[in-house]
């Protein structure tokens, strides 16, 4: 399985530094507690370098006078030193628990706000276990990074300076022996942070192919098991783990590398200054106190150098993390209405090619109960030059309609190709076309979850482009093939459709008009909660309840890509007299496969190559057109069950 990498350009080059400071507009709200609790670690950390002058007193003093008063003294000082450098420590922690967890949770929630206003290619590009990943896993090692390493990191610093300071006071000497190896521990620290960085990234992009495996196993589970597939899931899943294996433990050796030197050569060099100290106290160069404050020193420096390695290793990480956490955030999200308008909506053509003789291509030109079904809609307008004009541009137009995946590979041909099609206001027309012939595409560029290449859409005569996401979602209603339900109950499912007002009645009359009253049957009636994706439910039932809630908001405009493929006999027939009252209401596209589908709708348009090839009553293109002949042959004998 691929692995899902950095699409920012600039990503590669950046330094772990620049990258970490990313995160100062997260930090920014807890820096004062964050340079606080950093302030009282140097402080506790530096309080553990007096300890070794307390000793230096202690040698050269009260020891060396044989004062047993002085000794005693001695010792409650460095006990109330060690006890003031782990208070210290405490406090510090305690300081930065709270709000390093509020800065995670607000990340993660940003993350996952900016998720939900990602266009929807972005979401085909992604596999979801690596939104996932960076969800989880890199938010918990960035809080780690903003507990412990930023702290660390600034802290041992400066530890290492006073502690050097204070050696270089007490004998040059001895300071410059233990100063030695600083030169080929930074050149290692370094390199490594460089080998580091890539095997790092490697593993958290790793780690989210994994998610991903795992998740698609478990919400797959039917057909990796009516498959017997489980093996080779299994297996890929083991493969997975391996190469992450392999990964880590190449994180773990450069770790050992690193770790080998930090602690090998300055041990080396407190081993020689030792020597030379010893000497030096010998020759009475120095005092024997002097030579133990000094070895103290060094060693209470041992932790601060013995560090740097996992520090600079989970800083690292943290810059890895930054990186995946940006690449998501960076992402655009979808446009909102646009400024200017593409084209005068007024200036619509006023001639439809498509409408077709009027009342001779099957359309009611007057309802047999005398009224319109267009009601309003097709009350005259009056032009500019004061002659009344029909609304010719209302309900739902498609205008040259071009689109392509922007993941498409280069030089395939657009899936739809110069759409042209006018749903007239009230009207509900079926959508007919091989399969991968672009229906589902040509449903889902009207509530736009995808941009239109070229051309435009119009509804009631508006460029959907120049209405708000709210107010299109607020006119155009959806229901997809595949009915998604939320782990939430009945009624939230089905309300998430409606106006925030709406309440019981909305809800019951959605459910009637879906044939969905058996969720008034469920344990706790519509409050039952459906769980995870609605599993719980049969596919017709959650597809009824998908209907329910495409119409619960009394939408002007409906789109349903073929809204009762799961349904069995019976629930059809029921389903789609109910439909029929719907769409009496609406403006209409619905994806259909089976004449008893297509039958619901006012006329059919026929998708091939990527234009409407033919529109029409489905008689007349069943007598005119072959392709659609032969696309609805199959179920040519189910058509009397449906027909109106
Ligand atoms: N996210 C995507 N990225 C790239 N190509 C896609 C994407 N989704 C669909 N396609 C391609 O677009 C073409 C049209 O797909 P679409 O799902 O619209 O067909 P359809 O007519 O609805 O098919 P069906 O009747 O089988 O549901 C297909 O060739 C498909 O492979």
């Amino acid at each position: 399985m691929p692995t899902t990498r950095a699409t920012t350009p600039d990503a590669p080059g950046r330094s772990a530094v620049r990258t970490l400071l990313r995160l100062w507009p997260y930090v920014r709200p807890v820096r004062l507690r964050l340079f606080g609790a950093a302030l009282v670690a140097i402080v506790a950390s530096c309080a553990g370098l007096v300890i070794p002058l307390v000793l230096k007193w202690l040698v050269d003093g009260p020891i060396a006078h044989r004062d047993p008063a002085g000794v005693r003294l001695g010792a409650l000082y460095l006990l109330l030193l060690g006890l003031g450098e782990a208070l210290l420590f405490g406090l510090r922690r305690w300081l930065v628990a709270r709000p390093l967890a509020g800065v995670e949770a607000k990340m993660r929630a940003a993350l996952y706000r900016h998720l939900q206003r990602l266009p929807v290619a972005f979401h085909d590009r992604w596999a979801s276990g690596q939104l996932l990943s960076r969800g989880t896993t890199d938010l918990m090692l960035l809080r780690m990074f903003l507990a412990f390493p930023l702290t660390f990191l600034l802290v041992n610093g400066v530890t290492l300076v006073v502690g050097v300071i204070i050696m270089l006071a007490q004998d040059w000497v001895l300071g410059l022996v233990v100063l030695g190896p600083a030169v080929p521990v930074v050149v290692t620290c370094v390199v490594f942070e460089k080998r580091y960085a890539a095997a790092a990234r490697l593993a958290q992009d790793q780690i989210g192919d994994l998610t991903t495996v795992v998740e698609e196993s478990v919400l797959g589970i039917r057909v990796v098991k009516g498959f017997g597939r489980h093996r080779s899931q299994a297996r890929a899943f083991r493969e997975l783990s391996r190469t992450l294996r392999g990964t880590e433990l190449r994180k773990a050796r450069l770790l050992a590398a690193i770790w080998g030197v930090i602690v090998t050569l300055p041990e080396v060099a407190v081993g020689a200054a030792l020597v030379v100290g010893a000497v030096r106290v010998a020759d009475g160069e120095l005092s024997a106190g002097t030579l133990v404050a000094f070895l103290s020193t060094a060693l209470a420096l041992r932790w601060p150098v013995d560090s740097i390695g996992f520090l600079l290793a989970m800083s690292q990480e943290a810059a890895t993390a930054t990186e995946r956490y940006f690449e998501v955030m960076d992402a655009e999200p979808e446009a909102d209405a646009e400024e200017a308008p593409k084209a005068d909506p007024g200036e619509a053509p006023e001639a439809d090619p498509q409408e077709g003789p009027g009342p001779a291509d099957g359309r009611p030109a007057a309802r047999a109960d005398g009224g319109s079904r267009f009601g309003a809609d097709r009350r005259p307008r009056v032009k500019a030059d004061g002659g009344p004009r029909f609304e010719a541009d209302g309900g739902l137009r498609f205008e040259g309609v071009r689109f392509r995946y922007p993941d498409a590979p280069p030089g395939s041909p657009p899936v739809l190709d110069g759409v042209d099609l006018h749903i007239r206001p009230g009207e509900s027309m079926a959508l007919v076309g091989a399969t991968g012939s672009g229906k589902t595409t040509l449903t889902a560029l009207v509530p736009r979850l995808y941009e239109v290449t070229a051309g435009r859409i119009t509804l009631d005569g508006v460029d959907i482009r120049r209405l708000s996401r709210r107010e299109l979602r607020a006119r155009v209603a959806v229901a997809f093939e595949e009915p998604t339900l939320f782990s939430a109950s009945v009624a939230d499912n089905v309300l998430m459709g409606a106006p925030e007002d709406a309440g019981e009645a909305e809800l019951h009359r959605a459910l009637a008009v879906a044939q969905a009253d058996f969720a008034h049957a469920l344990p706790q009636g519509t409050d039952t909660q459906v769980g995870e994706q609605g599993l719980s439910l049969s596919g017709g039932q959650r597809q009824r309840l998908a209907l329910a809630r495409a119409v619960v908001g009394r939408p002007r405009f409906l789109v349903l890509d073929d809204p009762l493929s799961a349904l069995d006999v019976h629930t059809e027939a029921a389903v789609e007299a109910a439909l029929r009252q719907v769409l009496a209401g609406t403006t209409a596209l619905i994806v259909a496969h089976r004449p008893s589908t297509v039958l619901l709708a006012d006329r059919v348009a026929l998708l091939s190559r990527g234009r409407i090839a033919a529109v029409g009553t489905h008689h007349e293109l069943l007598r005119s057109n072959a392709e659609y002949a032969h696309l609805m042959a199959g179920d040519a004998r189910a058509e009397p069950k449906a027909a109106r």
